[in-house]
């Protein structure tokens, strides 16, 4: 194999330069060249490719967001979108192609290989970390220490004001993200949409911890939960916040005042953690190394500390379990 491609696509995942370095150089290691594409599947469509060499990679381990950029390209849905994609990758020589991204992006590559054989590695890179068949998604940790901080420092004025918050997390449809960080940051209480949960029980606990000394109270909340009448049930197609609704039901079931605070953004930025650089770096080069192995329609991910590779299909199908006893050790240790 004399030529790969590598591009980043979805949500942009801090630690997705660390990956695209570690491709490139560990291909350039290998004797293989290296295209860019820009803009994810919207890139491969145009042909919007640029020739990465070692120092094209330079100074970008420590940076987050992505340096080829990323997009969510509804063309490369279709099949004739794949097939023009095919067609400049075959134009451009690229042998195989490296996908930095999450679950829709690595449906995207499937699809591209069973349509048109181009061979395709998937690289796990989503702050969502609903991935299967990896422990941990590039991104996942530095979005979760985000999310600690911002608990930390809210935690400061709720307890100078007495006050309940209610805090979102991202994850429309997925509660890894928010389960990991609620746990981690100590949140009184943490609502997911893998898990139906008693707003009256919800309420019941900011009650208690008040009533035994508890000076602020903290509800973190994914994106993707939904209230249904008395009780608060998934809807994993919601797009939009349900947090308002949620403070607001608190304030008016406890009198607890209460705020509301969307972190958004931010948690898709900032510099990758050690731990996203390590997982990136061991990603990146074991994609080439399946590659160039002959490997194709699989990814690479880490499982007990050790690099696996699995099929793309399984990763996407395979549905990540959902830690109910995690979500159950998390109950337990807020009250
Ligand atoms: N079913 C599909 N068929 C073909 N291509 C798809 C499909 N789903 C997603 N893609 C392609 O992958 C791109 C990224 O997918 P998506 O927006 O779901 O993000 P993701 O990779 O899951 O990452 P994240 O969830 O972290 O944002 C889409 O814009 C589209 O181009
Ligand atoms: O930036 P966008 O396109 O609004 O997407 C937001 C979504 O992307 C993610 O950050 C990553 O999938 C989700 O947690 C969030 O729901
Ligand atoms: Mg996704």
């Amino acid at each position: 194999m004399k030529k790969i491609a590598v591009l980043t696509s979805g949500g942009d995942a801090p630690g997705m330069n660390a990956a695209v370095r570690a491709v490139v150089r560990k291909a350039i290691y290998d004797g293989v060249e290296v295209i860019g594409v820009n803009r994810g599947y919207a890139g491969v469509i145009d042909g919007d490719f640029v020739k990465l060499d070692k120092s094209s990679v330079s100074d970008i381990i420590q940076r987050g967001g992505t340096f080829l950029r990323s997009a969510r390209c509804d063309e490369f849905r279709t099949k004739e979108g794949r097939q023009k994609a095919a067609e400049q990758l075959r134009k451009e020589g690229v042998e195989g192609l490296i996908v930095i991204g999450g679950d829709g992006s690595f449906t995207g590559a499937m699809l591209l290989n069973e349509e048109t054989g181009i061979r395709t590695i998937g690289v796990p890179a989503t702050i969502d970390n609903d991935i299967a068949c990896t422990d941990d998604a590039i991104g996942y940790d530095t979005a979760m220490n985000t999310i600690i901080d911002a608990i930390s420092k809210i935690r400061d004025t709720a307890s100078s004001h007495e006050r309940a918050f209610v805090i979102e997390a991202m994850g429309r449809h997925a509660g890894f993200l928010t389960l990991a960080a609620g746990l981690a940051g100590g949140a009184e209480s943490i609502l997911v949409p893998e898990m139906k949960f008693d707003m009256d029980k919800v309420c019941e606990n900011i009650q208690a911890g008040y009533e035994e000394g508890k000076i602020h109270s903290i509800i973190l909340v994914a994106e993707g939960v939904e209230m249904d009448g008395q009780e608060f049930t998934t809807n994993r197609d919601v797009n939009e916040s349900n947090a308002f609704l949620i403070g607001k039901e608190i304030n008016e079931r406890t009198g607890f005042e209460t705020r509301v605070s969307i972190l958004g953004h931010i948690q898709r930025g900032g510099s990758p953690t050690g731990r996203d650089r390590l997982l990136a770096s061991r990603l990146g080069a074991a994609a080439v190394n399946a590659v160039l192995s002959g490997e194709t329609n699989k990814m690479v991910g880490l499982i007990h500390n050790k690099v696996e590779v699995a099929e793309i299909r399984d990763a996407i199908e395979g549905n990540k379990e959902f830690d109910e006893e995690l979500y159950e050790l998390a109950n337990i240790l807020s009250i």
